[in-house]
Order: C-alpha cells, then structure tokens, then sequence
C-alpha cells in the first residue's frame, strides 16, 4: 500500500506539490495525469525520495518514509522507473541486470523473488540482446531494462514516470500489458503519464495533477463515462476511450506478459 497525505514539495523553498492526499493499494494501477509541467515528476521524486517533501505524510505498507534517503526508500520496496529511461549506455543489458540484482532484498512476504532468470524469462527481447550496449538498444528496448532494472530490487511498490513517452503505438502497448501484468502480481503501480489514452487502458483509477494539485481521483470506469470532465482539466479537444480491456487475450511470443494470479474478483 501506497498512502500520501497533504503532501506539499517543491525546490529551493518554491511550491510545486500542494496538499496531494493519493492511496494505492496492492495489485491496483493508479494512474495519474497532467500537462507539462503539473509536477508529475516531482511527485514520483518526491515518493522515492530525490525530492524531500516539505510538510505531509508517505506511507509504504504503513511504515512512514517521507524524508527518508532515496537508497533507503527503495529498502523499503519502492521501485522508480525514471522519465527517459536512464539506462547507461556504456553497459550491455547483462551488466545493467547484474548491478540491478538485489535478490536479498526482503520481497513481500509470499511474493516470487524477482531474478535475472525470472526477469528474461518475462522479457524475451531483453534475452536476445544481453550482448548489447544501452545506446544500442530501441527505446522499447530501453524502457524494458529500466522496468526490468526496478523490478530487480524486489519493489512492493512500482513508480512509473511517463514510460510510453516517445514510444511507437505497439511498444507503447506492450509497456502497458506489461505494466498491467505486475499489478496483478500484487505490485502496487502509481503510473505517471502525459497521455490520458495510454493511461486509462491499463489503470484501476485516473487521478489529474493540475498545477500540482489533484483535482480528480476517480475509478477508471467512471473516468471513462465523463469524458468530457477529463477533456476540460487536461485542455485537450476529446477524450478517446477505448473500450474496457477484456480478460488476457493471446500474446505473441514476445510480448512481456506476467503469469496472473487468479482473478482479484
Ligand atoms: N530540479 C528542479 N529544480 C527546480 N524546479 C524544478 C525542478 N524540477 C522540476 N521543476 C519545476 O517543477 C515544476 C513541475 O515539474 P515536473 O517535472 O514535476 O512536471 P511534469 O508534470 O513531470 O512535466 P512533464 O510532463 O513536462 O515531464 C515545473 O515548473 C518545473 O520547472
């Protein structure tokens, strides 16, 4: 479980957070949407600690941890997935999952322990380019080994900033059945996104961060019935809203697809 409350953070004294109250529970994708400059980022920094909040509560699994170094934050399961990737491009996937490996890490009780082994297992493309350099991989690639890079530290908790930025419609779609598959595991997923459509596929709720304030916070079904609400707070002229997602359909093979757990009811 996920818990802010009135949290309020910015730099150098300047506010950019205000009073953001969010709860994300186990096995949920909360979504969270927003324009440039919302302060999407600093709120997933701000959880993961490279941001300290000024006032305001955060809980991981009840334990409060705002303030607490981000190294130690991420001891305590929280697992960021930056903006942009920032995989190094001098290191080959092997060495990126090697130095990302911390298998010792205390998992959530129950919960499978993330391996390289697991980890290739789920990502295919990432088995058949272990050899290659960072730079040398596409940006699906990329964004593959920065979730694989976070899921590797035993995460409970997973922070996702903007990862079908910059990606092609079917990379896109990937990154999100693969995101959709670790919530069903049991991962709690707070998804940052620009483009409510990428958003609203896959989450459980859709909140809007509008000038660092959440204004929405809704389940995605009814997200999906006010379209014009959405429209109107992120300034664009409608919302597509595809149809709800059915159960799993079939995958090609290399399509990252985590094993599910049986239905949460
Ligand atoms: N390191 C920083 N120092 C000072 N101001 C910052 C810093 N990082 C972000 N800001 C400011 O905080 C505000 C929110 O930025 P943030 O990156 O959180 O927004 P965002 O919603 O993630 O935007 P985008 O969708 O463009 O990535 C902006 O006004 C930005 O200029």
């Amino acid at each position: 479980m996920l818990r802010l409350e009135r949290v309020s953070a910015g730099y150098h004294g300047g506010t950019v957070l205000h009073d953001v109250t969010l709860q994300v529970t186990p096995g949920c994708v909360q979504a969270v949407v927003g324009r440039n400059g919302a302060g999407k980022s600093t709120l997933v920094h701000t959880i993961a600690g490279l941001v300290r909040p000024y006032t305001g509560r955060i809980e991981i699994g009840g334990v409060p941890v705002a303030g607490r170094q981000p190294h130690r934050i991420a001891r305590s399961g929280v697992g960021l997935v930056p903006q942009g990737r920032r995989v190094f491009s001098r290191l080959t996937v092997a060495e990126h999952l090697v130095l990302a490996a911390a298998p010792w890490r205390a998992a959530t009780p129950g919960a499978e322990c993330w391996t390289v082994a697991r980890i290739l297992d789920l990502l295919p493309r990432l088995a058949a380019r272990l050899r290659h350099r960072g730079d040398q991989l596409s940006g699906g690639e990329q964004q593959m080994l920065a979730i694989a890079r976070a899921l590797l530290g035993q995460p409970r908790v997973l922070l996702l900033d903007e990862p079908s930025e910059g990606l092609a419609p079917d990379l896109a779609d990937r990154v999100r059945d693969l995101v959709g598959g670790l919530a069903a595991t049991g991962l709690t997923v707070l998804l940052v996104e620009q483009q409510l459509h990428h958003a609203i596929e896959v989450a459980d709720r859709v909140a809007v961060l509008e000038y660092g304030r959440l204004v929405y916070d809704r389940p995605t079904a009814e997200a999906r019935a006010d379209p014009a609400t959405l429209a109107a707070m992120l300034s664009i002229a409608t919302v597509a809203t595809p149809p709800a997602p059915g159960p799993a359909a079939d995958f090609r093979a290399d399509t990252p697809q985590v094993p599910r757990p049986p239905s949460k009811g």
